[in-house]
């Protein structure tokens, strides 16, 4: 039986159209933009609502401590770089930290691609001057090109056909190398082996041998390994671009709800969550799971102020509080904000994304982050949740599967100079395969120390 949607509840899903709307680019033709829209609304849906009532569960488990979440991916998809090669490496990577960190948090991690949809990115400034010439800044594939002319970066509506083929085609080869066999236990293990034969990660030993133990245990004791030859992986991008999200919403015929399908769960960046504009009111409508960043000046009232606008009656698993406060600030800024949301009682995710405040530019002019930064803010997000008897539930990073050097560090010591051999990222710094699966041992100890109930 199909549930027609409350008249009231479609109505409302354009209410952000009269809202202050920011980040959003300015298209230079409204007719061709609302003839794009009206063909991805025909378009057949990226997700399924069903899916992403799936992951709310689990992300309410996460908020009770009995899962832990790892969403990763670029900062900024693009179309050139949705490859077959270069999933798979994404894929590949995020699969290898799970099984590092299940075996750290002794939990099921709940794996989150920030792919199959990451186009749009909102900007400290809205244009870009070089040798004196002024264009648009770069927003993301879906709005604009990265190519410094005045015709690349002009946004343009057909791009958002664009962006959604490359989601569905990316997301289909996700699909298929999750549920294909690619991801079975025993692959990602020995994945894993690889990365050990390397001396830099000798660190690193004890920990990944007591995981082959653990393996070869479960071997003996007559595991079905082939039941775990698949795994669940969810898709998730930043809920920015509206005239995108919206005609990719669409009622689910079994409840009349509204549900984004341009992903399972989407979030909203810092720079667009203002309590009164547009994206929280769209994103208060829509039954997906949701996310929110918090930078370091949240304060408590601010995050109440969220919850009431996106969770006001506490649905477990709705709403994900992804705190980016920089490793200098956590220790100070975070544990007000914690203490407020859990005196109110209505469950939160909690998730760190020790990237977005530990970003600095290098003596040689690179966006960049220092690994060091990054792992010591994962820590203070620990230490915090320890000290007010809240759950850590979950990790959230810009990484890439493919050997770049964007990030500071690790324990092939990347420096200033080594950030000019493969810096390709079109916004921010991420992690590289081996940056990755060291955070990955990094912060399955500290869940391994973590208390727990
Ligand atoms: O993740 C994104 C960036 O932090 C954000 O887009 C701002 O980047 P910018 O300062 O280079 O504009
Ligand atoms: C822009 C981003 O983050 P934030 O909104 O936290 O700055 C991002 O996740 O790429
Ligand atoms: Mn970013």
């Amino acid at each position: 039986m199909t549930i027609p949607a409350d008249p009231q509840v479609l109505a409302g899903l354009d209410a952000w159209r009269r809202l202050p709307a920011v980040q959003q680019p300015e298209w230079p033709d409204a007719a061709v933009l609302a003839s794009i829209g009206a063909e991805l609304a025909a378009a057949p849906p990226l997700v399924f609502a069903g899916e992403a009532d799936a992951l709310r569960e689990k992300l309410a488990a996460a908020s009770r401590g009995e899962a832990f979440l790892l969403q990763g991916g670029d900062c900024a998809e693009t179309f050139a770089e949705s490859s077959a090669d270069n999933i798979r490496n994404k894929v590949k990577t995020i699969l290898q930290m799970a099984v590092v960190l299940t075996y750290g948090a002794s939990l099921p991690i709940v794996k989150m691609g920030r792919m199959a949809g990451q186009y749009a990115k909102p900007r400290s400034t809205g244009t870009e001057t070089r040798d004196g010439v002024t264009l648009p800044a770069y927003r993301g594939d879906t709005i604009n090109g990265h190519e410094f002319t005045a015709a690349s970066r002009t946004p343009d509506p057909a791009r958002l056909l664009k962006a959604y083929h490359t989601s569905a085609a990316t997301l289909n080869l996700i699909r298929a190398f999750t549920m294909g066999g690619f991801a079975d236990l025993r692959r990602v293990h020995e994945w894993n082996r690889g990365f050990m034969t390397n001396p830099s990660y000798k660190q690193y030993d004890e920990l990944a041998s007591e995981i082959d133990r653990a393996i070869r245990f479960m071997a003996a004791a007559g595991a079905d390994f082939d039941a775990l030859r698949t795994v669940e992986f969810f898709s998730s991008h930043e809920g920015l671009l509206l005239d995108y999200e919206r005609p990719l919403t669409r009622i689910d015929s079994r409840t009349g709800l509204p549900y984004d399908c341009s992903a399972h769960f989407l979030w909203i960046g810092e720079r667009t969550r203002q309590l009164d504009g547009a994206h929280v009111d769209f994103f208060s409508r829509v039954h997906n799971p949701i996310g929110v960043k918090l930078g370091p000046t949240t304060s408590g009232d601010d995050a109440l102020a969220l919850m009431d606008a996106l969770n006001p009656d506490g649905v477990a698993g709705r709403l994900t509080f992804i705190t980016r406060m920089g490793a200098g600030r956590i220790r100070d800024a975070l544990p007000g904000v914690v203490e407020k949301v859990a005196a109110d009682g209505r469950p939160v995710v909690w998730v760190c994304d020790p990237m977005h405040g530990n970003t600095i530019t290098s003596a040689n002019g690179y966006k960049t982050r220092r690994f060091t930064d990054v792992i010591d803010e994962v820590r203070g997000f620990f230490e915090v949740h320890a000290a007010t008897g809240t759950v850590p539930g979950g990790l959230h990073v810009e990484l890439t599967g493919d050997d770049v050097t964007e990030v500071l560090g690790g324990a092939e010591e990347i420096d200033d100079v080594g950030l000019a051999r493969r810096y390709t990222t079109l916004v921010d710094p991420r992690l590289n395969h081996q940056q990755s699966l060291e955070m990955a041992f990094l912060v399955a100890e500290m869940l391994r120390e973590r208390p727990t109930a």
